[in-house]
């Protein structure tokens, strides 16, 4: 099946209730999850049937909604009092990516700025968990507008490496990295992907060629511990990924990996780009040493697909995220334009 996958999204509304992109069977099967219950919108969230900040932002938003179609009674206090547990079983979801919280957080705010029934309030909260899907969209396609206008003009044609997923599958559609990443492509000024595996969940070899492959964008898959070698090589005249919490001093926690990379990035002199909607940013968080990093089970290391890799009495260390630091990020690439982590500040509302 060949989807126009800049067009796709991870999350719909859809009679009722919330269809999700099973993204654990891409790219074997595309499947959809339809989920009508909170309880089941928060696996989903943690077993990574949906993932990638933006879109786990968007999936929260509507397990609030979910959480409060569930709410029996017609008293606000009461109604308000039961939101709360619901916004607290989103948060244990994942701890990493803000964008969770920060949809969590204006849904909650919505619902307490609303005057009127609980049916009311019910009603404005369906409404405001689409606006963030509505708005995310929009936001990346002006990143991806953002980030083409700051790449690397020579040569004309650029070979840009990525980290992990950040296109539709991991927004509400288009992506950040991966956006800015398709309007180069649009633009005629991308000669080819790389697309590192990111192991242990291959978000990059399943997700990223996926979308890359339905678009007929160029796309070579490596796996992360070849990055250093291509640039070495001379292979790469960029390198763009996304983020799931960015601080005040531009420090950015991104999916492991990313810190190596931004390292070999800056021994090799190759400009390395953060793309990521202002959702994503924690003003409230001076440095990177301050975000929660998610640790995963430690099976998602020792078992490939069916086949257990490793010997039992082995330990196993999962961090599903690392912190680059701000000196190795070239510019953060925003809606609200492509600054300097030292000007990231500049840009709170
Ligand atoms: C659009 S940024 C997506 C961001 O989220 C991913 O993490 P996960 O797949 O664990 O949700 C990864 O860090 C991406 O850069």
């Amino acid at each position: 099946m060949t989807l126009v996958s800049s067009r796709i999204s991870p999350v719909r509304w859809h009679h009722d209730k919330v269809s999700l992109i099973d993204q654990t069977r891409l790219p074997q099967e595309y499947t959809v999850v339809e989920i009508s219950r909170c309880n089941d919108m928060a696996e989903a969230i943690k077993s990574m049937i949906v993932r990638g900040a933006p879109a786990i932002g968007v999936a929260a938003a509507y397990g609030m909604y979910l959480g409060a179609r569930e709410i029996e009674t017609t008293q606000t206090n009461v109604f308000l009092k039961e939101l709360e547990k619901v916004a607290q079983l989103l948060r244990e979801t994942r701890p990493t990516a803000v964008n969770l919280f920060w949809a969590i957080s204006r849904m909650l705010r919505i619902a307490y700025e609303t005057p009127g029934t609980v049916e009311e309030i019910r009603a404005i909260l369906l409404q405001t968990a689409q606006d963030i899907q509505a708005e995310d969209v929009q936001t990346c396609e002006t990143i991806g507008k953002n980030g083409l206008a700051v790449l690397p003009t020579q040569p004309h044609k650029l070979r840009i490496l990525t980290h992990c997923n950040t296109g539709a599958l991991a927004t509400a559609g288009y992506g950040t990295a991966l956006g800015v990443i398709r309007s180069a492509w649009q633009a005629n000024r991308l000669l080819k992907v790389f697309a590192d595996e990111t192991r242990p969940r291959l978000q990059g070899a399943k997700l990223t060629a996926w979308e890359c492959v339905q678009e007929g964008i160029p796309v070579t898959v490596i796996t992360d511990s070849m990055a250093a070698h291509c640039m070495k090589q001379g292979m790469v005249d960029a390198v763009i990924v996304g983020a799931d919490r960015i601080t005040a001093n531009g420090d950015t926690a991104n999916k492991i990996g990313t810190y190596s990379l931004a390292v070999v990035s800056k021994m090799h002199n190759v400009p390395f780009y953060v793309a990521a909607p202002l959702s994503t940013v924690d003003f409230q968080l001076a440095t990177g040493a301050e975000i929660p990093i998610e640790e995963r089970d430690p099976s998602e290391i020792y078992q490939v697909g069916k086949t257990i890799i490793s010997p039992q009495g082995a330990d196993f260390y999962n961090p599903a995220f690392d912190v680059t630091p701000a000196e190795l990020i070239t510019a953060i690439i925003t809606e609200r334009g492509a600054v300097k982590p030292s000007e990231l500040l500049g840009l709170k509302y």
